[in-house]
């Protein structure tokens, strides 16, 4: 079965987005996941499928590199009004989003975040007793659920190295019975911010949407920042704005790279 396909890029995160409406793709996690290996298959940290929707102009799936599916995508959801040539409301699996093309990229209204430890989902309620065996050492971070679940270090001086040799560990912990993303942040100033993700079923990023989302509104509620703030990620800068009881405000960038065509039998 013969199917285009859009290679697609915010910061450096990068996707291969599939129009689905018209003709339906049925998607597996060893799909998704074939589809996603960059040896083997076309390329990408995260496999887009927009699908009809009956709440909003599209649905947008979003399964990361390793197959699975999950509710969020921030820089996925700058690329939809890109590739669809119009500011657009998103159905996901983490809510209703509204994304607006702006010059070079987009604008999206992520929803509110959540910090019930049951809604990141943690579980159980974490305070420093409970800081696990393995990054115990690590201050005692935020968690965040933007759409999907993050957990934010404030810790200065991370580099990519130790974000690869921690990250994996947290991911994983029991403490995140559905895993996590993990931020390591730095504030340099109240409207600046570093930040270094080690992305759930990914790994390290050049950019990750969702986790500049959750570090910023992490850093205000902390009184370490003010919105709007900018998060300087290795691929780029996302400016974030949040204010407590509001909806965050993304902006940022989003490319097409190029079209292809696949036979999605072949995966
Ligand atoms: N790895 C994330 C999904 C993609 C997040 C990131 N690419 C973004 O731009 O928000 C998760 O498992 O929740």
């Amino acid at each position: 079965m013969n199917g285009r396909f859009s290679k697609m890029q915010g910061l450096g995160n990068d996707f291969v987005v599939i129009d689905a409406r018209d003709a339906p793709l049925a998607m597996t996690t060893a799909r998704a996941r074939a589809i996603a290996d960059r040896h083997s298959g076309i390329g990408c940290d995260q496999l887009i499928l927009i699908e009809p929707s009956d709440v909003a102009d599209v649905r947008m799936r979003i399964f990361n590199a390793d197959g699975g599916e999950v509710e969020a995508c921030g820089n996925a959801t700058r690329c939809v009004p890109l590739f669809l040539g119009r500011d657009v409301r998103i159905e996901t699996a983490g809510g209703l989003l509204e994304a607006r093309l702006t010059d070079g990229g987009a604008t999206v209204d992520m929803g509110q975040p959540r910090f019930d430890w049951d809604a990141i989902p943690l579980a159980y309620a974490m305070d420093t007793r409970d800081m696990p065996v393995g990054w115990d050492h690590l201050d005692h971070p935020a968690a965040v659920n933007v759409g999907n679940p993050h957990v934010v270090f404030f810790q200065p001086g991370m580099t990519m190295d130790d974000a690869a040799r921690i990250g994996p560990v947290i991911e994983t912990d029991p403490l995140f019975p559905a895993r996590v993303n993990v931020n390591f942040a730095e504030v340099e100033r109240a409207d600046r911010i570093r930040l270094i993700v080690w992305e759930r079923g990914v790994g390290l990023t050049r950019a990750c949407g969702t986790g500049a989302c959750a570090t910023a509104v992490a850093a205000i509620r902390r009184g370490l920042a003010r919105g709007p703030v900018t998060i300087v990620l290795p691929g780029g800068d996302l400016v974030i704005d949040w204010s407590p009881g509001a909806s965050i405000r993304m902006s940022g960038p989003a490319a097409h790279v190029f079209d292809g065509t696949a036979d999605w039998t072949r995966f």
